[in-house]
């Protein structure tokens, strides 16, 4: 799934992210109420990014994830795409926002609480004007989500990353899965656009 994320935004014309494989699948699923509340503010949004060691910078960097996708009104009541083209990966998240309402796009309570913190804005504004920056940025702070709570073996990794066999005869299997998954993903959201 993690691997699967990183090829959907490098797919869609997004950056490159470093991906490190060995994450072991958990059997248990975690509590109901962990993911943010999109109807809250900056202040909701801080606790549940905080609590997992992001920055400022790294919350407004990750939630122009918004540049994919739309919202389902029969999931969380919220409807349409945030930009005018859902399956590109660029900065169009951020332009969107400091426009304003428009038309047939969302913006989630969540998203318009990124203009109105002080901390926030000065992120919004880089990055609706260097796609460079979010990019960079973007990438960093979609690996360190996704390492949370995963230790790559430093040693182990590197000897893995050394031994093209090894290395190669997993790439397969993953990027197989991978493929399976992006698939999928696009055909749901093209057919939603
Ligand atoms: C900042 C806090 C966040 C809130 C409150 C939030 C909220 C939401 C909501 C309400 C939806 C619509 C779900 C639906 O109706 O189907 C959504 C969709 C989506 N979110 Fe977020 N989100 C947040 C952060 C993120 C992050 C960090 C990423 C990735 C880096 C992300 C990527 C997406 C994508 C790609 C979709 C579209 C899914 C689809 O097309 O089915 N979001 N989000």
């Amino acid at each position: 799934m993690q691997l699967a994320g990183v090829v959907a935004v490098e797919v869609t014309g997004g950056p490159t992210i470093d991906f490190v494989p060995g994450r072991k699948d958990s059997k248990v699923s975690p509590k109901e109420g962990r993911l943010p509340d999109a109807k809250q503010g900056s202040p909701h949004l801080k606790d549940v990014f905080y609590r997992m060691g992001l920055s400022d910078k790294e919350i407004v960097a990750l939630s122009g994830g918004h540049t994919l996708g739309r919202a389902h009104p029969e999931r969380s009541g919220f409807d349409g795409p945030w930009t005018k083209e859902p399956l590109k990966f660029d900065n169009s998240y951020f332009v969107e926002l400091l426009k304003g309402e428009t038309e047939g796009l969302l913006k989630l309570p969540t998203d318009n609480a990124l203009l109105d913190d002080p901390a926030f804005r000065p992120f919004v504004e880089l990055y609706a004007k260097d796609e460079d920056a979010f990019f960079k940025d973007y990438a960093a702070a979609h690996k360190r989500l996704s390492e949370l709570g995963f230790t790559p073996a430093s040693s182990a990794s590197k000897a893995t990353a050394k031994d093209g066999t090894v290395l190669a005869q997993s790439a397969v299997g993953v990027v197989v899965a991978a493929a399976v998954v992006i698939l999928s993903y696009l055909y749901e959201v093209r057919k939603r656009a």
